[in-house]
């Protein structure tokens, strides 16, 4: 991969996709993690003036924050914060009943969605994901949610090439050596609630079979349940005569 050409390319791309929709400028949610690291780089290249990094932490670990703001300070992304956590445990009590843990942690990324569209609008900016090509395939991503977006950059490069992009970038070392996670639990990581590596689905999106028949299957088995997730809702066409 010609690394220097696809980052001006997508950074070309962003810039065209904000000025057809007559915009200004982008808005994205910062993590701490490696992805919102990459396309934080790629939105400040396309809008050095506006482009607006939003930090929403909801129960999250501090460190996060800590990393999302060691990323926005040294590619010089502005930067606000909005703390979910109240907002969160408030929706939750009114919902009231016996928590799904799964339900509820899911709420967070439709919590920072709405977020997001609340600055987009007021500024007259675009709201970016930061979803890849991995992630996509096996619908790990909450619907709605993180996927609740305007564009998607970088969500044709498996995670392996979000990878050589952060270096590229020159996106800080501790960012890129981190292991990848939603966030969404304390001690949660990717690899481990999907129950296969980044290496294996990345080798599955690009050669179409691996030899781990164990991790194909789960791969095969999370794109066919995740299909509704990439499409739009299907639409009933009632017979009008
Ligand atoms: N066949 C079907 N046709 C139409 N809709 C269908 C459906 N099956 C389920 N649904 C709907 O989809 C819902 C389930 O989908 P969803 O709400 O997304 O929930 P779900 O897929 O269960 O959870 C999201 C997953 O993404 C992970 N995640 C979230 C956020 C960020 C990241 C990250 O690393 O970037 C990862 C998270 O840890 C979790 O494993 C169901 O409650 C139902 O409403
Ligand atoms: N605490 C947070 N503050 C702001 N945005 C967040 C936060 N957590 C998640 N997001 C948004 O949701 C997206 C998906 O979350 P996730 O944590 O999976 O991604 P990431 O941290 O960028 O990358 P990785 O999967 O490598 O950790 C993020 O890229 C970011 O845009």
């Amino acid at each position: 991969m010609n690394v220097e050409k696809i980052t001006q390319e997508i950074v070309e791309w962003i810039s065209g996709k904000v000025k057809e929709a007559n915009c200004k400028g982008v808005v994205f949610g910062m993590s701490g993690g490696i992805d919102s690291a990459v396309v934080g780089a790629l939105c400040k290249r396309a809008f050095p003036e506006t482009s607006l990094g939003i930090i929403m932490p909801c129960e999250s670990d501090p460190s996060d924050e800590e990393d999302a703001r060691l990323v926005g300070g040294e590619l010089g992304i502005s930067l606000e914060k909005v703390d979910l956590t109240a907002t969160y445990s408030t929706l939750l009590e009114s919902i009231g009943g016996e928590v799904s843990a799964q339900s509820a942690s899911n709420i967070k990324p439709r919590l920072r969605m709405t977020t997001l569209y609340y600055y987009a609008q007021k500024k007259g900016y675009l709201v970016v994901g930061s979803s890849n090509k991995s992630e996509i395939t096996v619908g790990y991503f909450t619907k709605h949610g993180d996927s609740g977006v305007d564009i998607l950059p970088i969500a044709d490069l498996v995670k392996r090439e979000v990878f050589e992009l952060a270096r590229h970038l020159g996106i800080n070392r501790k960012i890129i050596e981190k292991s990848p996670s939603a966030g969404l639990w304390e001690g949660q990581t990717d690899e481990d609630e999907m129950g296969f590596s980044y290496k294996s689905l990345d080798s599955y999106i690009e050669q179409g079979s691996i030899d781990d028949s164990e991790s194909q299957s789960k791969i095969e088995r999370m794109n066919r349940c995740s299909q509704h997730k990439r499409e739009f809702p299907p639409i009933f066409k009632p017979n009008k005569l």
